[in-house]
């Protein structure tokens, strides 16, 4: 897929996912390019319609975001329960599986992902696979960064620290931690390594999101329009 037809995708499928909202919610705003769609349609809809919502950040990002188009914010401590959330994802399976996290906001993501009655993924075709075989994005506890890669090795992973792009040494997530992404092949059991990988001491979540098929529903968006698939 060419750029700009990937540009439009995420569009619609951003631009999609917004129509879902109602007035009085309170949502979920995950972190990444297709997400921000919908934050701009969302902004769109409250000084269009004066829809009245209030958004959950999922990192510093989303929060500036949210803000440059007019998207109150507020948190989960205010809000533990949100009516729905609106999140992109790296790869997605027919059972609806995820691997989330290039942005190095799955903790949070995961986090409002467990607190949404109802869970939007918004993506474009690329995203839809047979089999989930991207890296797995760990957030790690500096401290244990070496004990945690061994036990991620020891599961059959080639742990690689991620480097900061526009900075030295490595990439430090909004909470503070490293994060270590996890090149596994094709996983053959998702749910079990995503088990595996929340029982090391020090892997703070890793980027599989295995358990929330039942309330996620994908959009895919197309070059021109959308379309929806849900276990419903
Ligand atoms: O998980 C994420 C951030 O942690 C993103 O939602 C995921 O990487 C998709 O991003 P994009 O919509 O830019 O392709």
């Amino acid at each position: 897929m060419n750029t700009s037809a990937q540009a439009a995708s995420k569009q619609n499928a951003g631009y999609r996912s917004a129509e879902e909202v109602g007035d009085g919610m309170i949502v979920g705003l995950g972190t990444g390019s297709t997400v921000f769609f919908a934050m701009e349609r969302l902004g769109a809809r409250i000084r269009e319609e004066g829809l009245s919502i209030a958004g959950v950040p999922t990192s510093y990002q989303a929060a500036i975001r949210a803000r440059r188009y007019g998207i109150p914010l507020t948190s989960l401590d205010e809000h533990p329960g949100l009516d729905i959330a609106i999140d992109g994802a790296d790869q997605v399976d027919p059972a609806l599986r995820l691997i989330k996290g290039r942005g190095a906001a799955h903790l949070r993501e995961k986090c409002v992902c467990d607190a949404a009655e109802r869970v939007l993924i918004v993506v474009d075709r690329t995203k839809m696979v047979e089999t989930l075989d991207a890296p797995v994005p760990v957030e790690v506890l500096p401290f244990a960064v070496e004990t945690v890669s061994r036990r991620l090795a020891a599961l059959g992973a080639d742990p690689v620290l991620r480097e900061g792009v526009k900075k030295d040494g490595p990439v430090v997530t909004d909470n503070g931690n490293f994060i270590v992404d996890c090149s596994f092949g094709a996983i053959g059991d998702p749910d079990r390594l995503e088990a595996e990988i929340a029982s090391i001491p020090g892997a703070l979540e890793c980027g599989l999101f295995t358990t929330y098929t039942e309330k996620i529903t994908v959009i895919i968006g197309e070059e021109k329009g959308c379309s929806v698939v849900s276990l419903r």
